[in-house]
């Protein structure tokens, strides 16, 4: 394993400010199966929390609890402070939460800029959710793709429209699920790119991925999670650099 990552210790604006998200001693179960024990972590705004973690750690799990698809059956989730760990996924997008599925599930027959509308109708009607919709997909870089049914995408523009359509419900912390694994190199450094510049401009960002130079080229703060448990966190390079960490990565065999 090796870790090209920069200093992102004084990335954006808001890294000394209140969290915007908080988890506390979070635990899933599915049956007697624990897949998520006592995990805690917090985002702020402008900073990028890698999560990491081999095959079957609970990252998506953990994810799904805190995105409110998954009902954790311990510990709290705070939004700006108020506990919010009861509430639907429409009820969180409402108050500035979004996320990206691993699995792009666009509407196929839809233009690509319809399927951004479904997205900000949340929020707006008529020309506002279609001036929001389109100003989304120049920010993305698929504005000269609006009209095209979204079936007609490639996979790195489906990724893109994945976002777009995460970003079009103005959130102020968005999930992404491995938007980057899967694409070509010079699509993952657009996207790289992509996600640096939504930090940028203030965006608390949660992101789990596969590829580690990703991870630890990106984020400010690294979680490594390992059989639903914690296993290292902190910055980059301590967590790239730690024993258990390189234990658990050296026995996968499939990454
Ligand atoms: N809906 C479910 N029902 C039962 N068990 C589940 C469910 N979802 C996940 N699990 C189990 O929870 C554990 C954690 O899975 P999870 O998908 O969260 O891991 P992961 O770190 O995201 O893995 P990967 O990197 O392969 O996506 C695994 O043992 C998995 O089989």
């Amino acid at each position: 394993m090796t870790a090209a990552q920069g200093d992102h210790s004084q990335v954006g604006s808001g890294l000394q400010a209140a969290p915007l998200l908080e988890a506390r001693h979070i635990r899933v179960q599915f049956g007697g199966n624990v897949a998520v024990h006592d995990i805690s972590l917090s985002v702020r705004p402008g900073e990028i929390v890698g999560l990491i973690g081999p095959n079957g750690a609970g990252k998506t799990t953990l994810f799904n609890a805190l995105s409110g698809f998954v009902r954790p059956a311990g510990g709290q989730v705070l939004f700006e402070g108020k506990d919010i760990t009861r509430l639907s996924p429409q009820a969180r997008a409402r108050l500035g939460m979004a996320r990206t599925f691993q699995v792009e599930r666009p509407f196929e027959d839809l233009s690509v800029l319809e399927n951004v509308m479904v997205a900000s109708f949340l929020h707006h009607r008529g020309h506002k959710a279609e001036d929001l919709a389109y100003s989304v997909l120049e920010r993305v870089g698929l504005a000269d793709r609006a009209t095209q049914p979204a079936a007609e995408l490639n996979l790195a523009r489906r990724r893109r429209l994945e976002l777009a359509k995460a970003l079009a419900l103005e959130p102020r912390l968005l999930f992404l699920d491995e938007v980057i694994a899967g694409l070509n190199p010079p699509a993952q450094a657009e996207m790289i790119l992509l996600i640096q510049q939504l930090a940028d401009s203030g965006l608390a960002i949660i992101m789990v991925e596969h590829i580690m130079q990703v991870i630890m080229t990106l984020s400010n703060h690294v979680v490594c999670m390992a059989f639903g448990e914690l296993l290292a966190e902190g910055d980059p390079v301590s967590v790239a650099n730690h024993p258990d960490v390189i234990r658990a990565y050296l026995g996968e065999d499939d990454d």
